[in-house]
């Protein structure tokens, strides 16, 4: 059985571990461009020993941003200075990832750090958000405008523009941001989708939006590339989104010719009671993973080399990615290495200290 540093070979691609960057937002980009916080904060985790690093949720279009300081691949303009950070990612022996993402109704916020609240109607930052219905995520947030066919065959166009700078970007592996009460989740959560044309109602109906953007994306993403995406695996609520229609939606994404998916959870009800605590959202990659057959990523509160590599040992998943104690320590992998006696990623600028 494998663990957790042995090589992940996926399509063409191979992860010297498998250990991976969880794409977490920084907010910290003008008008959408790469900067030297990007290179540095992903740099440090490439040369940390990650297998796979993957980049923050980037925006397609700029009101599928988060907040107005998020980064986007919108223009080809943004194309160069991700370019300087895959090249970097790259030279470290890391694999460089993106997550493509539109937020949907829970666009136009503020930053976390600056109360991370909705942007008001007067403020000269606002813009008005989309989703699938007039439904708003909390009581605090704007009422989405609902996206007629003809938005969501244009949306998914720009899914699809979005994949190709990517590509031109220099990335190996694209994830597909469809978790978290974003976009693309907001369609497949009857919680959030009231439609009666062929993008809601039914399950075939709610996972449409999804299905048909992965085909157009993975058309012009290579064969020899994967791809991936993100689902949220449950709502936590009895109304919502479960596991069972997560192992669903998993098989359906398998024959269209997704590679892995990368199981989260929540997002998509401001009140949920989400039982928060280490390895809380294993339990699903493993569920997706027997269930539909394919391969999947472990993220959540994992922190220890022993239980990390557990999860591999045990096929829970595939890969393990790591979000808050990578931004405590960029050398996780170099040390977790070292704790399981195995042969450690260390860069040689680093090797006196290890
Ligand atoms: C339901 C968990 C949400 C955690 N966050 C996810 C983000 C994301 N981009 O997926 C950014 C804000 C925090």
């Amino acid at each position: 059985m494998p663990h957790l540093f042995e090589p992940f070979p996926l399509r063409g691609v191979t992860l010297r571990n498998r250990i991976g960057v969880s794409p977490m937002c920084q907010y910290s980009y003008q008008d959408g461009f790469a900067n030297d916080w990007l290179l540095a904060h992903l740099g440090a985790r490439a040369a940390g020993g990650a297998g796979l690093v993957i980049a923050e949720a980037t925006a397609i279009e700029p009101r599928g941003r988060i907040t107005p300081y998020d980064v986007g691949i919108w223009s080809d303009a943004q194309i160069e200075p991700l370019a300087r950070v895959t090249r970097f990612i790259k030279a470290q022996g890391a694999v460089p990832g993106i997550q493509i993402a539109h937020a949907g109704r829970k666009a136009n916020t503020d930053r976390p750090w600056e109360g991370g609240q909705p942007i008001s109607a007067g403020d000269p930052r606002w813009w008005q958000t989309i989703g699938p219905s007039p439904l708003a995520f909390s009581p605090r947030h704007q009422t989405p405008q609902e996206m007629s066919v003809q938005e969501i065959q244009s949306t998914q166009a720009l899914f699809r523009q979005a994949a190709r700078r990517a590509l031109d970007a220099g990335f190996e592996w694209l994830e597909l941001h469809a978790a978290h009460g974003y976009l693309i989740h907001s369609f497949y959560s009857p919680l959030s989708n009231q439609r009666a044309d062929a993008y809601g109602g039914s399950f075939d109906n709610r996972v449409r939006f999804l299905l048909e953007t992965v085909q157009t994306m993975r058309a012009v993403w290579p064969e020899r590339l994967p791809f991936t995406v993100r689902i949220s695996g449950t709502d936590w609520d009895e109304n919502g989104w479960s596991v069972d229609d997560s192992i669903a939606l998993a098989a359906r994404l398998k024959s269209e010719g997704v590679d892995l998916v990368d199981c989260s959870s929540g997002g998509n009800l401001s009140n949920a009671s989400i039982p928060f605590a280490p390895h809380y959202q294993v339990p699903i990659a493993e569920a997706v993973r027997r269930g539909a057959g394919i391969p999947t990523a472990a993220v959540g509160l994992i922190s220890d080399p022993r239980l990390a590599d557990q999860i591999i040992r045990q096929g829970q998943a595939d890969l393990v990615l790591l979000g808050r104690e990578l931004l405590r320590n960029p050398t996780w992998p170099i040390q977790a290495a070292q704790a399981l006696e195995q042969p450690a990623p260390v860069p040689p600028q680093y090797l006196r200290a290890y």
